[in-house]
């Protein structure tokens, strides 16, 4: 391991993400970097003209991300300490490619390697997999309004993509473990033992 423990949690929407990570920092003590969303004045115009809105709203996301990276994770592994995410930074490009088109997609492309190849990359990734039926349950157990728009076909098309992605992601970044984890069957907020097997397995991975 060429850093210290840096593990990230990815999935789609609504896939646990943000309460996994959270439950991974506080079980181990470590800082948590999470995505910003309240603050993010494009999602709502974004989920009601996609079309309209997704350049500004992938550039947000992009230019936020790298901006937690510089100032958290950045200095803390070079402190030689641990840190957990609720996202890995590739996600930008997950979202990009399947909302930008044409001349944007390509200059997106473009930025987000140049800002992004040389970051360090995480040493694990705990990937929820979830169906659709579940993730439309958590997005409206969540209740943001502005998710109200989303439709099942664009969820349905990023759960595919995930899978894609991480399968790319394996090839590009070797050094990176992939943990997948069936969040329609792995309950790690109701029962307290899927989620020490899933403490037992990030272990394995920064030991
Ligand atoms: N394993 C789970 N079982 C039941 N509800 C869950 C589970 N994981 C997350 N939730 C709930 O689903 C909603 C979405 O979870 P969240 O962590 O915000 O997802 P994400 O960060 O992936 O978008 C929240 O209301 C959360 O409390
Ligand atoms: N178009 C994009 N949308 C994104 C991106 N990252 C997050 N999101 C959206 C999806 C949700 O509505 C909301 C919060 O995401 P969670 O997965 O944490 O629930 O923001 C992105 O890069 N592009």
């Amino acid at each position: 391991m060429s850093h210290a423990p840096y593990i990230a949690v990815e999935g789609p929407i609504g896939a646990g993400k943000t309460t996994l990570a959270t439950m991974l920092a506080e079980a181990w003590g470590y800082p948590l970097v999470k995505e910003i969303v309240e603050e993010n004045p494009f999602l709502d115009k974004f989920y009601q003209d996609m079309d309209d809105w997704s350049f500004q709203l992938e550039m947000f996301f992009l230019c936020n991300r790298y901006k937690q990276l510089e100032d958290a994770v950045i200095p803390r592994l070079a402190a030689g300490q641990a840190i957990v995410s609720d996202y890995h930074i590739y996600k930008n490009l997950i979202f990009s490619e399947r909302t930008l088109k044409g001349v944007k997609r390509d200059k997106y492309r473009h930025i987000y390697h140049v800002l992004t190849d040389d970051l360090p990359k995480p040493n694990v990734i705990v990937y929820i997999r979830a169906s659709l039926d579940v993730l439309l349950e958590r997005i409206a157990k969540r209740g943001r309004p502005f998710e109200d728009e989303m439709s099942t076909a664009y969820l349905q098309q990023l759960i595919e993509d995930y899978d894609t992605a991480m399968s790319q992601l394996a090839e590009r970044e070797p050094d990176t473990i992939i943990l997948p984890i069936d969040g329609d069957s792995v309950d790690f907020v109701a029962d307290r033992g899927e989620f020490d097997k899933i403490v037992a397995r990030v272990k394995e991975c920064i030991r």
